[in-house]
């Protein structure tokens, strides 16, 4: 059996991802899964929790670009009912126009319940996500391009953003979500912007590779699905590897995988004080790429890296920086503000000059890097053939496990 993936086997790790399920009950109303604008009503039946609130309330504070009066009165008034309940203040005069609004969109709720007023703020908040966005310096929607359907990609004021969009599933890679990377980093290389940004959606950063796709098999068995995966693995990181503009990754939250690994091949690494950065391999039977088995050594030493690269330490946010790996570490609270008013400033830097500085750094050990990457899919093409490997994600699947 070693070395060889039974079909049976397959068959079961296809069963076990479908029923995969998390151990405990989520919330789809988190301030965390803001990107899906529309709400879908079975979402809806859902009660935010008080947490989903706070955060919801604290999102708002963040909101630099005005949502406009509507929007504002709509929020006032069930903020208020949902932290009073109906309006119980007097009916001001008719000359106290602002006071007067507020108060005929409160009173407009009735008896509203409190927790149906605190899940339409969330859903209300929720729906301003996009400008909200905007709002942290980011490009506005307009600037939105089309064609991606596993990432939000945007283009303004010499800033492109690549925004990893899977909230609900934690930004996980699927193999669609490889290819859509690999267009986005080839039109970000050749369009005007200066610098390219790299970043996630919702709570998390990313999750790593989509475990779902070890379950859809080809019709060409297991051994064609490794070897076009390695192929594919090597295209995606020699992307990151031949990047001719300054890359910049923007992590939000908790990064696992090859989306802690690739982070050695950027030039720059803000991270909120809420990431994490953990490289499960071993446990998933698998080992590393991204050309972390040489980038890693490099950046941390070879004691560093091998807890994280053989043994799986997850590392906090601080602990990344102070290994090296992070360039910079900021309050979860103020974010997105502080980034992208860096980012903003960087941006306005004379473009030639840090294209050439970055490929003054990096064009040394181009060469090597792409023999690193071969060297790491074609072992992975063999991980992802062996016993140890199979075991380790069926287990992780039967067992509902997570890292
Ligand atoms: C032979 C074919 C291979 C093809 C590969 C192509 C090239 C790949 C090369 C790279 C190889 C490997 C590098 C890696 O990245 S290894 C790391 C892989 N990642 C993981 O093991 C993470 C697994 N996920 C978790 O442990 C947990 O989900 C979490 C990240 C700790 C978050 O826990 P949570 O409690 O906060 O949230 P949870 O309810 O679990 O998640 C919400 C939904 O998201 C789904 N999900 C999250 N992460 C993944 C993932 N990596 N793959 C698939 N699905 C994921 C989760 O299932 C939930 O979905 P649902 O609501 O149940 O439908």
């Amino acid at each position: 059996m070693a070395g060889h993936l039974p079909r049976g086997a397959m068959l079961v790790v296809a069963r076990l991802t479908r029923s995969w399920r998390p151990r405990y009950a989520r919330s789809p109303m988190q301030i965390s899964n803001f990107p899906v604008l529309q709400m879908h009503k079975s979402q809806t039946a859902m009660r935010a929790s008080q947490k989903d609130f706070e955060s919801a309330v604290n999102q708002m504070k963040l909101l630099t670009k005005d949502p406009g009066n509507e929007m504002k009165l709509k929020l006032y008034a069930l903020y208020k009912q949902a932290t009073e309940g109906p309006c119980n203040m007097p009916k001001p005069g008719m000359l106290d126009l602002i006071s007067k609004a507020k108060w005929d969109a409160w009173s407009a709720l009735g008896s509203l319940p409190k927790e149906t007023a605190k899940q339409n703020y969330v859903e209300l908040v929720s729906s301003l996500s996009s400008s909200a966005s905007s709002s942290q310096g980011k490009p506005d929607a307009d600037s939105k391009q089309p064609g991606y359907e596993t990432l939000v990609v945007t283009s303004e004021n010499g800033i492109t953003k690549i925004m990893l969009n899977r909230p609900t599933k934690k930004n996980a890679i699927t193999t669609q979500m490889y290819q859509e990377i690999m267009l986005a980093l080839e039109a970000a290389a050749k369009d005007d912007s200066a610098i390219t940004v790299l970043t996630g959606n919702g709570d998390y950063y990313c999750s790593g590779n989509d475990l779902n796709n070890f379950t859809d098999i080809p019709p060409g068995g297991v051994e064609e699905k490794a070897k076009n995966s390695a192929i594919l693995l090597r295209d995606f990181v020699g992307c990151f590897i031949d990047f001719p503009k300054p890359l910049i990754a923007v992590v939000n939250g908790p990064a696992v995988g090859i989306s802690v690994t690739l982070l050695g091949l950027f030039d720059i690494v803000y991270a909120s004080d809420r990431a994490t950065f953990h490289t499960p391999f071993s446990h998933l039977g698998q080992s590393p790429e991204g050309c972390s088995s040489y980038m890693f050594p490099k950046i941390m030493g070879s004691a560093k890296a091998a807890e994280m690269l053989i043994f799986g330490k997850k590392l906090t946010a601080r602990e990344a920086c102070a290994q090296g790996l992070v360039t910079e570490v900021f309050p979860d609270s103020t974010f997105q503000k502080e980034v992208w008013t860096r980012l903003k400033a960087y941006s306005k830097l004379p473009p030639n000059a840090m294209r050439i500085s970055k490929q003054l750094i990096r064009n040394v050990e181009k060469e090597k890097l792409h023999a690193i990457n071969s060297e790491e899919s074609s072992v992975l093409q063999g991980r992802w053939l062996s016993d140890e490997c199979t075991n380790a994600i069926m287990n992780f699947l039967s067992r509902k496990a997570k890292l």
